[in-house]
């Protein structure tokens, strides 16, 4: 496994990656044509905000299993394209908080006390000390708009500095706002009673040029602070904002495109102070997020929970043991489910009894879909199974209850086809030896591995005989076998064969010749 980075990132996440015993390869700034080549063969992909991920790259990336990206922002991730692909995407969401907030209230003082601008002229031979009056930040108010991890941690550090905080962020609870002290409020109330604005939202369609120039009129004086991304404050209407005097000052960390051009308008306003993308950039901070995102893209490898995944089921670590044996069962239940159900599969229901009801299993139900999309060669994994089932139209429904007739856990999976359905039901032995113990009603006690024979029989003498000569005639050894009948001898029975090899159509054709053979599926599991 090889994983491939292509932004800096600190040492102590490479190191991390090598001792788990894995390759690493650093390609920084790579882009274009370069970055599709480096990828190719790249198991895993980290990167920072430098490195465009566009479904290109995945469409270049046939062997990717993951993509860690070592801070917050993943908007330079196509997550759709991640998904479509079957490929994780990861962040670092805590890692670098306390310094994207440091660097705001940072920001904010540079702005409002001309720091920079005092600094550059002192360092040019001239005593400016008339010309700059400065702001103070204790008794006035800070506006937030996105009051989440930074946001808030933001809110923390200038409320103890003596500001008042009013909040715009549509998705959080008035009672978690109640706890900061601070007040949620409407945008133009925030906007308008902010003395400070500081912006901490994610740069999404909803949130692309959220400020602009009537939000800029509506704060009428004051600071803007973006820390958050570029392209959430339209960079024009800020510059002009700030140049004709409707707002007193701005510190931009973050731009639209990076690195930033020259002609920026940005860079041409004395009272707007800017640093180059540096909110995470301590050494802290780099070595949390590169740490964090090494684990999870060695988490992926071993086919461990991510933590931070955004586009896969998620799973507590804590619980993951327990759910562990049963991502396998339900895989390989789906696959035989998947298999013996002829036509096109309209509706697909996974079903938990027992012990494993009380468990959080969305990764157990994905991979449930990924077991019966698997032979119908998609390229399929628990990532990307629950979307492919969205897009064919296919209805999922989970079902759970603490009740389980004969085992401590069951996991159903029912395939539906219209009228005909196929139900196959595994549990685990001592732990974690599957077993599939219900098809379609039948009870029996299957070990499901390898290359597997299901006849569908009649119940009547010679029928066994009849499977192992001709299996033995095709020279397909038995590894093992379970008959399971319904109620009454003489009516329909149902017979899994465990095999060494394949079993060639021959083999098949000829005991669909009898007529006391109803129907043969071959499955490889
Ligand atoms: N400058 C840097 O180096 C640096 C460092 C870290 C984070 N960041 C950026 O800071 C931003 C915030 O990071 P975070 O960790 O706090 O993210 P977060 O997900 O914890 O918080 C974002 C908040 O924005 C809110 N939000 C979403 N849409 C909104 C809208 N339309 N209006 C108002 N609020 C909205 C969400 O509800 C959430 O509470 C991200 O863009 C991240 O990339 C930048
Ligand atoms: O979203 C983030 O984590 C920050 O913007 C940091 O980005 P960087 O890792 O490119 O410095």
């Amino acid at each position: 496994m090889k994983v491939l980075v292509t932004d800096p990132i600190a040492d102590a996440g490479l190191d991390r990656i090598r001792e788990a015993g894995y390759a690493v390869e650093t390609a920084y700034d790579v882009e274009g044509e370069a970055l599709l080549e480096a990828v190719s063969d790249a198991n895993g992909l980290i990167v920072r905000s430098g490195t465009q991920v566009t479904a290109e790259v995945f469409e270049a990336a046939p062997n990717l299993v993951i993509v860690g990206r070592a801070g917050i922002g993943v908007d330079n991730i196509d997550i759709e394209a991640a998904t479509e692909h079957g490929v994780i995407v990861a962040n670092a969401p805590e890692g670098n908080v306390r310094a994207a907030a440091e660097h705001t209230v940072a920001m904010g003082f540079a702005a409002a006390r001309s720091i920079p601008q005092a600094h550059a002229r002192l360092k040019n031979g001239e005593w400016a000390k008339s010309d700059y009056l400065g702001t103070e930040v204790n008794g006035k108010t800070l506006g937030v708009v996105g009051l989440g991890r930074v946001g808030q941690e933001v809110a923390k550090k200038l409320s103890s500095l003596g500001m008042s905080i009013v909040a715009y962020d549509p998705y959080i609870g008035q009672e978690r706002a109640e706890q900061l002290g601070a007040e949620l409020v409407e945008f133009d109330d925030c906007l308008s009673r902010a003395d400070f604005l500081t912006v901490h939202t994610p740069l999404t369609p909803e949130t692309k040029d959220l400020i602009s120039t009537d939000e800029l009129e509506t704060m009428g004086s004051g600071y803007l602070i973006n820390c958050a991304r570029g392209g959430v404050v339209d960079e024009a209407a800020l510059a002009h904002a700030v140049d004709s005097g409707v707002l007193d000052g701005a510190a931009v960390d973050v731009f639209a495109d990076e690195p930033v051009s020259p002609d920026n308008p940005l860079l041409d306003v004395d009272d707007i102070v800017v640093t180059p993308h540096l909110g995470a950039s301590t050494s802290a901070a780099q070595e949390n997020v590169a740490v964090s995102t090494a684990d999870q893209v060695v988490a992926a490898f071993r086919e461990e929970p991510v933590m931070n995944a955004l586009n896969a089921p998620s799973v507590d670590e804590s619980a993951f043991p327990r759910i562990r044996p049963y991502i396998g069962l339900a895989e390989t239940a789906g696959k035989i489910a998947g298999q013996l159900l002829d036509g096109r599969i309209g509706e697909i229901e996974v079903s938990y009894n027992g012990d494993i009801a009380g468990e959080d299993v969305e990764l157990v139900t994905a991979s449930a879909l990924k077991g019966v999309f698997t032979p119908l060669e998609w390229q399929v994994n628990a990532v990307n199974a629950p979307r492919i089932a969205k897009e064919r139209g296919i209805d999922v429904t989970e079902s759970k209850s603490r009740q389980s007739e004969d085992f401590q856990s069951l996991v159903s999976v029912t395939v539906r086809n219209g009228d005909e359905e196929m139900t196959i039901a595994g549990t685990l032995f001592a732990g974690d030896d599957p077993r599939i113990v219900r098809i379609n009603g039948y009870r029996l006690d299957a070990i499901p591995h390898g290359h597997m024979l299901i006849a569908r029989n009649y119940d009547k003498p010679g029928v066994i005989g009849l499977i192992g000569t001709v299996l033995g005639d095709g020279d397909v050894n038995i590894a093992g076998m379970f008959n399971a009948r319904r109620a009454k001898p003489g009516g329909e029975a149902l017979t899994v064969y465990n095999l060494d090899s394949e079993v060639p159509d021959a083999v098949r054709d000829e005991l669909l010749a009898d007529d006391r053979i109803i129907d043969v599926d071959i499955i490889t599991l």
